[in-house]
Order: C-alpha cells, then structure tokens, then sequence
C-alpha cells in the first residue's frame, strides 16, 4: 500500500462575526439543504435568507464567544486520531475537509493530491447519514473527481455511517453514565436524546435513511447504557417554516415538564462536537424552556470531542475500511425519488396551478432580492459585475 490518507468531513462553522453571512450563503447555495426546481434560482435565494438571517445568527455566536469551536475541535480530533493509527503501526495522514466554511473540502483534496496519497479513507463526522450532511459532502467529492483526472488515479473508499460500531456506542453510554452519576437521583432523570432535523419531505420524498438511523442509535445507545432511566427522542434546530422531523424538542421538552418530570438529561446525537446547536440552542435556549416548563434539574451530556474510546473507534473504522471491499460515490446513498417543493405541492411539469403559483413567487422573489440589492449595493448581480 502507498501513502494512506484519511479525510475527515465536516461542516464547518464561522469563526468570527464577520464570518457568518459568507457561511450561511455556502451553506444555503447547497441544493442538498434548500432544493430548487430551478438551479439558477439557488444563489439569488441563498443570498436573500442569508442576509435576512445573519444578524439573528451572529447574536447567537455572539452568546458563544463569537464563532463557532468547530474547527478547533475537529483538528484537535485529525491530531488525536493520527497518533492512535501511529499507536496500532499505520503510518497515515489525517486532512479535514469541510463543507460550508474553511478549511473547505477543495483545500483538503489540493493538499491530499500535493502529498501524493494513494490510498484514501473518506470519513464522515456525522455517525448517521443524511441527504443533507453526508450526503452533500460525498455529492461535492463525486463532482470534484469527475472533474480531476489526478484524482481519479487515488484508491478511495467511503464510510457513509458508522453509528453502529461498539466504540462510539461504548463512548456515549460512557458520557451519559459519567453526568448520572453525579446526579442525587439518577434512576430518577429522564434521558433525553435531541437530534439534529431534517424536514419531514426528506424521509418521506427522498427516502432519506436519517430518522431511522437516528431511532436505530438511541436504542443501541440505551442498550450499551443499561440503565433503567426513561427516554425520550425529539429533533431541535428547524429553520423555515416548513414541517421538519417531529417530535420537536422544546415541545417534547414541555410535554415532559407537564408530565411531572423534573430532572431532565439532554444527549446531543447527531453530532461528534460541541457547536452552537449544543452551546447555545441546548444550553441557553432549551435550558430556558425546560425551567419555565417547570424541570427542576436540567443537565446535559458533553459531545464527544476527543474522547480517547471515540478516537480509538475511529481509528478502527479507518483500519476496518481499508481491508474491506472499497466503497465508491456510486455506492452511497442519494435521493431516490422526485422531490417536493412544500409538504402540500408535488412538482409537474406544464401550465399547471402549481407552475402558476411558483411563477408568481419566482417573480416576487427575484424582484425582491433585485430591489435588496439595488439597495445595499452588494449580492449576486454586482458579484457577475452586472450592477
Ligand atoms: C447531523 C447534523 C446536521 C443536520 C442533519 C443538518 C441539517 C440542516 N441544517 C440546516 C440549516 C442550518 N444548519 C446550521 C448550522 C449547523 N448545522 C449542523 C448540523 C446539521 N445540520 C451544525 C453542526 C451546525 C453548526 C455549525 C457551527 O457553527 O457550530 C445553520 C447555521 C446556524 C444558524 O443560523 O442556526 C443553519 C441555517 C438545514 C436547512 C438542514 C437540513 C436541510
Ligand atoms: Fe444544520
Ligand atoms: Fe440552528
């Protein structure tokens, strides 16, 4: 075997206030996290609810130091997961990629391809796999490779979820045990696992295997755990106003409250490290919720970071990969069938009620966004030089 590498991706987090609105545009540009029928709508879109949310992001950044840790702690987890490969006799380097904000997917693939790395493991930091995270990644990677012969020539493989594997279950039960066990009362706290949403149409549409897999972890996770504490399972951080994965945490979090429980334990899921859905949504904004709700006791579990069973875990995954049959792009999973706009409207071709309601809200928002940008002086036409 040549030069292993292993590429660890991400999603990425501003680093600083100014940071925000040049993310929340990568990220909103993704047709994996707002889906269009028309491309060329994608970046005007993207720009509009950027701008309209920016300032609403950057105060909660603000609440958590003004950036996001994401970078930080994701280099702390390649560094961490170097020396454990170091430790079991391989000899590979560790790049991160992420996908909305640096170091990007691209810098990661020109220092890969500059350190001449034949063999490759693509790893996700998302233990489940959705259209949205992963999946988006893996489509960015796919284009990159299509496009460059050179790459072409590296023998790759993919993970697409490793929720399953023994280390991370072992390492979340061990996480959640370490916070019970400084409770008065542990048999008496209610676990509550929070995950990351996707909207509802993903799973029901585009046969996104998400929610099962989230549901699938939290069993595994309280099987490990063997505790006979409650639990329950809802989905934080929606945006827009369209119907996401139900139950919702903050109303999960009152109809607990309402119940009569009163010590109540939030396990972050879907994600490996603290970011502002864990320091801010959890810790400041559910907190809230749960104390007006009437929750006496409100705890919550630690992301993994760099938790040494995690890292070693990985470090497994990545030897696993390599002397297993290679997993190529084609093989991961992507949206099986046609989308849907909203939960109401199915996409058809021709003059239909459909076409005419979209062609009037196309025209309104492309004269909104042209009005925005005539008046702030900054946005997609100015960026092609046309204003
Ligand atoms: C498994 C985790 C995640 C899924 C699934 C996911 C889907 C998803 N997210 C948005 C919109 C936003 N996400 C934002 C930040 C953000 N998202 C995740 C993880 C998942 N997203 C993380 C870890 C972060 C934070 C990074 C950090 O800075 O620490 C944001 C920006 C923050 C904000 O303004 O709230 C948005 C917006 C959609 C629409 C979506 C599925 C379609
Ligand atoms: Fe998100
Ligand atoms: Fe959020």
């Amino acid at each position: 075997m040549g030069r292993v590498g292993v590429l660890l991706l991400n999603l990425g987090g501003p680093e600083q206030l100014e940071d925000v609105r040049p993310f929340l545009y990568n990220l909103f540009s993704d047709p994996e996290i707002i889906r269009l029928p028309f491309p060329w709508l994608q970046k005007p879109l993207a720009w509009l609810i950027s701008s309209r949310r920016a300032k609403t992001s950057q105060e909660n950044y603000k609440k958590i130091g003004g950036g996001s840790p994401l970078r930080r702690i994701t280099e702390e987890q390649a560094i961490a997961l170097r020396q454990q490969l170091e430790a079991n006799g391989h000899n590979a380097e560790v790049y991160v990629g992420m996908r909305y904000w640096h170091p990007f997917t691209e810098e990661a693939i020109a220092q890969i391809k500059r350190d001449n790395i034949s063999n490759l493991v693509i790893l996700p930091l998302y233990p489940q796999f959705s259209i949205s995270t992963s999946g988006s990644s893996f489509r960015q990677l796919e284009t990159l490779w299509e496009q460059d012969p050179e790459l072409q020539k590296i023998d790759y493989t993919v993970i697409p979820s490793w929720y399953r594997h023994s280390g991370y279950l072992q390492a979340m039960a061990d996480l959640i045990s370490r916070e019970l066990d400084q409770c008065p009362n542990p048999d008496r706290v209610h676990i509550f696992f929070s995950a990351h949403g996707v909207p509802q149409s993903y799973v029901d549409d585009l046969g996104d295997p998400y929610q099962k897999e989230i549901e699938d972890c939290t069993k595994l996770i309280m099987q490990t755990l063997n505790r006979p504490n409650d639990y329950t399972l809802a989905y934080q951080s929606r945006v827009g106003p369209i119907e996401w994965l139900k139950p919702y945490t903050d109303e999960a979090i009152e109809e607990l409250a309402h119940k009569g429980v009163k010590d109540l334990m939030i396990v972050p899921i879907s994600f490996v490290s603290e970011h502002i859905e864990t320091l801010e949504e959890i810790d400041i904004e559910y907190r809230e919720v749960a104390e007006e709700a009437g929750i006496e006791n409100f705890y919550r579990v630690p992301a993994l970071n760099t938790h040494p069973v995690f890292i070693n875990d990985l470090a497994d995954l990545v030897e696993e990969a390599l002397r297993a049959p290679r997993v190529n792009f084609s093989k991961v999973m992507r949206p099986q069938k046609t989308f849907k706009l909203y939960p109401q409207e199915r996409w058809e071709w021709g003059l239909t009620t459909t076409a005419e309601v979209w062609n009037g809200r196309l025209a309104m928002i492309g004269f909104i966004a042209l009005v925005a940008e005539l008046i702030s002086g900054h946005g997609p036409l100015h960026f092609v030089g046309l204003l």
